[in-house]
Parts: C-alpha cells; sequence; structure tokens
C-alpha cells in the first residue's frame, strides 16, 4: 500500500487537491483519511464550551486513534472511522467502514506535524497558499457549508488559527517531499503530483 501524507493551512486546498488527484489517477483502489475526522470527541463539554475550543493545535486531534488506523489499513484490515460534525463540533457518534486499498491519502492541516505519522507516510506533500487566499477561502466555506458568521470566523483566525499555523503547521513544510503552491488552479502541479504516484504504486 501507498501511503499520501497531504499537510496545508486551512483554505490551503488541500480536498481540492485530492480530488483532482482522484479524477486523474482514475483508479479505484485509493482511501482517504482525513484528520478533521480525527479530532477529540468533547461531548463532556456544553456546545458553548466545545466552541471556545482551539481546533488547530495538534493536541486537539486524536492522533492514537488516526495512527492505528493507518497501520490497520496498511495490515490489510477494514476500520470504523468516526465522522465528525463542525456545526456541533463533535463526533456524531456515526461511523463508516473503510476497506484497506492500494492507496491511501491521509490529509489535514495538521498531518505532518506527528512525528509517529510521518514513519507511515511515502510521500508528503504540502500545499501551499499566502496568508490573506486561505482566510478568503474560509471565510466563504465556513458561512456557506459550515454554519458559522464572519465575526466567529475572524476571532478563530486572529486568536487561534493564525498563531497555531505559525507555530505548528508552516513549520511542518520543512518535512514535505513536494509542496504544490495552489494560489490559482495550478494543472501542472495535479499533474507532477499524479506522476510521482503512478511511478511510486509501479514500485508497490
Ligand atoms: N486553486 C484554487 N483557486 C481558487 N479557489 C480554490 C483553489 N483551491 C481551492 N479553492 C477553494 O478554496 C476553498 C477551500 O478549499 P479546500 O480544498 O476545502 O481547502 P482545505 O481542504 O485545505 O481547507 C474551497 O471553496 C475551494 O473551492
Ligand atoms: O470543531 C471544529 C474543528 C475544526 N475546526 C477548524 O477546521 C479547520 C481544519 O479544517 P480544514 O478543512 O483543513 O480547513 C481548522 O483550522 C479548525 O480551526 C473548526 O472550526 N471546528
Amino acid at each position: 500500500m501507498l501511503v499520501i501524507g497531504i499537510a496545508g493551512g486551512t483554505g490551503s486546498g488541500k480536498t481540492t487537491v485530492v480530488d483532482k488527484i482522484i479524477q486523474q489517477l482514475d483508479i479505484e483502489g485509493m482511501n482517504i483519511l482525513s484528520q478533521d475526522n480525527y479530532y477529540h470527541d468533547n461531548h463532556n463539554l456544553t456546545l458553548t464550551e466545545r466552541e471556545a475550543l482551539n481546533y488547530d493545535h495538534p493536541k486537539s486531534i486524536d492522533f492514537d486513534l488516526l495512527i492505528k488506523h493507518v497501520k490497520a489499513l496498511k495490515n490489510h484490515e477494514p476500520i470504523e472511522q468516526p465522522i465528525y460534525s463542525f456545526v456541533t463540533h463533535g463526533r456524531t457518534g456515526d461511523h463508516v467502514t473503510v476497506e484497506p486499498k492500494n492507496v491511501l491519502v491521509v490529509e489535514g492541516i495538521l498531518v505532518l506535524t506527528n512525528k509517529e505519522l510521518l514513519k507511515e507516510f511515502d510521500l508528503k506533500v504540502f500545499v501551499h497558499a499566502d496568508s490573506d487566499e486561505r482566510l478568503i477561502r474560509r471565510i466563504r466555506r465556513d458561512t456557506q457549508e459550515r454554519g458559522r458568521d464572519l465575526n466567529e470566523v475572524l476571532h478563530r483566525y486572529q486568536t487561534t488559527l493564525k498563531p497555531m499555523h505559525q507555530e505548528f503547521i508552516e513549520p511542518s513544510k520543512n518535512e514535505a517531499d513536494l509542496i504544490i503552491p495552489n494560489m490559482r488552479q495550478n494543472s501542472v502541479a495535479i499533474d507532477f503530483l499524479t506522476t510521482v504516484i503512478k511511478n511510486s504504486l509501479r514500485k508497490h
């Protein structure tokens, strides 16, 4: 199994890049594990308390479970992936069964910050977009798709998102084998990444 880690700041375009790779690779045997489904469950807290949490610090992620799932899939075992809701800031209680396939993509803002998880990756990618562009994309997405208002997005950006990005996410770029500039549609980079994955698959 080929395991690819794809990181990058919020709004950098990780999900978009993964979707394009899926289209171009055109293979059936590919799984995507999103770090977003591995936020710790905080249902012991009230919604107001959950809203106030820092979701951009590595400690907000249940890396033990994520790494356990990556190892299980590499070991040809199915996993029960939890489902997370950005509206309630918690696990929904539902799970989806993921069967092992030839390629596993693990994507999320913090996936290149964890030393144990890094050991599981054959290829490490960082998607880059400047912070102003990412903030604009985040405002649009969170107000349209994640039930937030402008004040919430800007408050979170100033208090946790920006400082955590500078402390943890941006430095994790140094771990990457490949950096994808994604300020605009970048079909050359997507073609290149697809070719690298195809070549790696031949060796696996
Ligand atoms: N190259 C790009 N140019 C313009 N908009 C983009 C580009 N890549 C992604 N977007 C948009 O930015 C938003 C965030 O992208 P997404 O892939 O969800 O980012 P991430 O998964 O890194 O948070 C989406 O609305 C997406 O359509
Ligand atoms: O309950 C939550 C959990 C996370 N967030 C924010 O999500 C982004 C990461 O998702 P991307 O899809 O990579 O943008 C992170 O910056 C958290 O701040 C949240 O708002 N609520």
